[in-house]
């Protein structure tokens, strides 16, 4: 099996895809101190005796744990290391079950859901192993995820044979960490999984987790990402972003030949933005997105499927601002990540009308690109508000770039968005 870059510049010839064979290596995890083991461990393994799945769910209002109350009045870095390290873990092993995946995907693993995304058991394991690990890691605190899935698909008895797959590839993967020891049960999964249907909101401590962010890009083995950022009463305070498939050198000039990928992108507010590659041992340089204040040097992502965002629109805006190269099309919240470390200048995304953007698709790579130097908002300007919920209540689109171009930048998308909106009046 072959990895691919999987993505797309269009020139005047119409788009050219790379694909590319890279060797498919598994990561192996960053050197982290193995967690103690917590009372409720049990609950998740073969020793224990059948319980109800809502007695995984820790009771929050019993929590020993001393909550920050506001995220200005502490030093962030303290606060939020431990998190980060039990996040970057949970990354690199939901990464290494979707590689693994990846690497021998079948159409038969493809489920529906009822908004007829596809799920697959990469997207059920991932989640099940960031809960799982997160839980374990950070024990002794109070525990709320807003993650994309849940398990109602899963607990139907046609289900019974991928949610075996799924148990099985989750304690295959877990096997690989020596500082996990006992298989998980089915049930156990489940609830894993269920643990992820929080509301969010603008108290308290809430994880947001993408388990395979560009579900469309990993099947079609390209582009894709493990998404998981904290909340901390209504901001982004923390981000990961694991990109199984990107290349760890700049993407800028390249569709070929792109040598090694795998890399994880870290941010804690006030810390900077971090890039490390997936491999043992690799340590963390930091990133900056580009300087250029020039519209003529930058180049800008979007999204591969064209059913995600407005590629006419895009193309009018990037016209209007001066960009002279074509656009860099890959999938998944990678773009943050490829804009945080200065691929690129500009990522516009401008679903169809009616499309929610839900907050797992933007908190880990906000914050990459924020700590990064660079600024993310709404088409009208406005800063993205996680504090809202599952949704991000916003105006139309999402651009980020660097502080010099954002100005002109939105200068340029509103005045596309007004001629789009004119032109749509005519009709
Ligand atoms: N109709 C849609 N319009 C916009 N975004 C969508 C749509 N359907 C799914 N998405 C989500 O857009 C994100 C991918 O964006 P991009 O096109 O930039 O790769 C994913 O989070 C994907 O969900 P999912 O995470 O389930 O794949
Ligand atoms: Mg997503």
């Amino acid at each position: 099996m072959a990895a691919r870059l999987g993505l797309t510049t269009v020139s005047s010839l119409g788009p050219r895809k790379a694909l590319l064979s890279l060797p498919v290596r598994l990561p192996s995890l960053l050197s982290i101190p193995a967690p103690r083991y917590p009372s409720h461990r049990h609950f998740y393994t073969s020793l224990s005796p059948p319980i109800s799945p809502l007695q995984l769910v820790r009771d929050l209002s019993q929590s020993q744990v001393t909550m920050s109350t506001s995220g200005s009045d502490h030093s962030p870095i303290s606060t939020y290391e431990k998190e980060l390290a039990a996040a970057k873990k949970a990354a690199c092993l939901a990464a290494r079950l979707c590689q693994s995946v990846q690497a021998e995907i079948l159409q038969s693993d493809v489920q529906s859901k009822a908004d007829k995304s596809p799920v697959t058991v990469a997207d059920y394991g991932s989640q099940a192993i960031v809960s799982f690990v997160l839980d374990m890691e950070l024990s002794s605190g109070p525990f709320s995820m807003v993650a994309e899935e849940d398990s109602a698909d899963l607990r139907k008895d046609s289900s019974k044979e991928i949610l075996s797959r799924i148990t099985d590839l989750v304690n295959d993967t877990l096997s690989t960490d020596p500082s996990f020891c006992n298989v998980i049960l089915s049930e156990g999964i489940l609830s894993a999984i269920d643990k992820g249907t929080s509301e969010g909101g603008s108290s308290g401590r809430h994880w947001v987790l993408d388990p395979i962010d560009g579900t469309k890009g990993f099947l079609r083995g390209d582009q894709y990402a493990i998404a998981l950022a904290l909340l901390d009463e209504g901001k982004v305070v923390l981000g990961v972003l694991a990109c199984p498939n990107l290349p760890v050198a700049s993407i800028q000039h390249t569709t070929q030949n792109v040598g090694e990928s795998g890399c994880l992108f870290s941010a804690i507010v006030g810390n900077g933005a971090w890039m490390q590659s997936l491999d043992e041992g690799s340590s963390p340089t930091k990133v900056q997105v580009t300087s250029t204040a020039d519209p003529v040097d930058a180049s800008f992502f979007e999204s591969f499927e064209a059913a995600h965002s407005l590629h006419d629109l895009t193309s009018n805006i990037a016209k209007k601002l001066g960009v002279k190269a074509p656009p860099v099309r890959i999938d998944s919240q990678a773009k943050y990540g490829a804009l945080a470390r200065g691929d690129g200048a500009i990522y516009l995304r401008f679903p169809h009308k009616g499309y929610r953007e839900k907050i797992w698709d933007h908190a880990a790579g906000y914050i990459v690109v924020t700590e990064a130097g660079g600024v993310v908002t709404d088409a009208a300007g406005n800063d993205l508000d996680f504090s809202k919920g599952r949704y991000l209540d916003l105006d139309t689109g999402i651009m980020a770039t660097n502080k010099k171009l954002m100005p002109s930048l939105l200068v340029a998308v509103q005045e596309s968005i007004k001629e789009q909106q004119q032109s749509a009046s005519l009709l």
